[in-house]
C-alpha cells in the first residue's frame, strides 16, 4: 500500500518523514513517522536495521518524534526509528463511550480487537507487526535500503511498554532486542489493562487476555537464546503504584527462562514523562545497536 509524503523535515543528521497510509487492518487512514539516520543517505552495502518505538496513551507519532530524542542516537549507531500511531483515529472509529483517555482513540493498547464495535478497526497488533512493516518495505522512496521486517528491535512508553514487551514474547524470534520505559506489565491485574482488555478482548476471553499479558506470556515463552528486557521505571512516576506495578511482573517471571533476564532499573526521582524517557534514551540506543549487530 502507497504511502503519502506529508512532511520531509530535516533533523539532526537525517531526515523525519511523516507519511500516512490507508490500512487494511484498522480500515482508517494512519499516521506514522519515520527518521532515516544519515547512514541512509551515505552508500552503503548492508541494509540498515530498524527500532520500532511504541507510544503511550493520548500519543501520535509526534510526541516521541518531538521530546525522546532518538534521532542523534540513531545517527550515532545507525538505526531507522518507526513512531507508528497509537489506535486509529476518525468520526467513524468508536472510541470510549465514557470519553476518557484511557481507551479507545489513542489508546489501542497493541492488541487485535475482538468484540464489537471495536473489532472493526482496533487491529492494532497486526497493524504494527505485519501490515505496517511490510508496507515499509515496499516503499519505494526507501530503496530497498532498510530491513524493516527481519533486522528489527523493539521499544515503547507506558501502554507502547507493554506492547512492546508483548510483541516481543508473542514473536520472539523477530526482534533482536526488546526495552521498554514505564511499561504496563501485567495489564489483566491494573485497571488501564482492565479496562482495554475488557473493552477489546471482552470480559469473558480471560485466555485471551494472557495471550497478550507479558506476565502470562514469560510462563509459556522459552527465552532460548537468552534475550535481556531493559528496563526504566521512575521513581516519583504517579502512575507506579497503581498501573505499572513490577513486582507483578518480577514475581511471574521467578522460576521461567526470564528470571535472570530483566534489567530492570528504578530511577530516582524520574516521573512518568518525556523528560524521563529522553535521559535513559541513550542507554536503550546503545543497548538495541548491540543486539542489531552495530557496535
Ligand atoms: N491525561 C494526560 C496524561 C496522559 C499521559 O500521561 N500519557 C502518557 C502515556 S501514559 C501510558 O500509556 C504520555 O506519553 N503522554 C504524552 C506526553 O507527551 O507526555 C494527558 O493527556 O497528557
Amino acid at each position: 500500500m502507497a504511502f503519502t509524503i506529508k512532511q520531509e523535515i530535516a533533523n539532526f543528521g537525517g531526515k523525519l518523514l511523516k507519511l500516512s497510509h490507508e490500512s487494511i487492518s484498522t480500515k482508517t487512514t494512519m499516521d506514522v513517522n519515520v527518521y532515516l539516520p544519515k547512514q541512509f543517505f551515505q552508500s552503503t552495502s548492508k541494509k540498515i536495521p530498524t527500532l520500532y518505538y511504541l507510544s503511550g496513551l493520548t500519543c501520535t507519532p509526534q510526541n516521541a518524534s518531538e521530546k525522546a530524542f532518538w534521532q542523534p542516537q540513531a545517527d550515532k549507531y545507525g538505526f531507522v526509528m518507526v513512531f507508528p500511531d497509537t489506535s486509529p483515529r476518525g468520526e467513524q472509529v468508536p472510541t470510549d463511550p465514557e470519553n476518557s483517555w484511557d481507551f479507545g482513540h489513542g489508546a489501542g493498547f497493541y492488541v487485535n480487537a475482538q468484540k464489537d464495535p471495536y473489532a472493526k478497526n482496533y487491529q492494532m497488533f497486526k497493524y504494527v507487526h505485519e501490515e505496517l512493516p511490510n508496507a515499509l518495505s515496499s516503499f519505494h522512496y526507501f530503496q530497498n535500503k532498510i530491513d524493516f521486517v527481519k533486522l528489527k528491535s523493539i521499544t515503547g512508553h507506558s501502554m507502547g511498554g507493554f506492547g512492546a514487551v508483548s510483541g516481543f514474547l508473542k514473536l520472539y524470534k523477530d526482534f533482536a532486542s526488546c526495552s521498554a520505559f514505564a511499561p504496563i506489565l501485567a495489564p489483566s491485574l491494573v485497571p488501564w489493562g482492565q479496562k482495554a482488555f475488557k473493552g477489546y478482548l471482552g470480559d469473558e476471553e480471560k485466555k485471551l487476555w494472557g495471550e497478550y499479558d507479558p506476565s502470562v506470556l514469560v510462563k509459556s515463552v522459552e527465552n532460548v537464546d537468552d534475550k535481556k528486557i531493559l528496563v526504566h521505571i521512575g521513581s516519583n512516576d504517579p502512575f507506579l503504584e497503581k498501573q505499572l506495578k513490577p513486582e507483578l511482573f518480577l514475581a511471574a517471571c521467578k522460576g521461567t527462562s526470564w528470571e535472570k533476564s530483566i534489567e530492570l532499573h528504578i530511577v530516582d526521582g524520574f516521573d512518568h514523562s518525556y523528560y524521563f524517557i529522553s535521559t535513559f534514551v541513550p542507554e536503550h540506543a546503545e543497548f538495541h545497536a548491540k543486539a542489531l549487530g552495530l557496535v
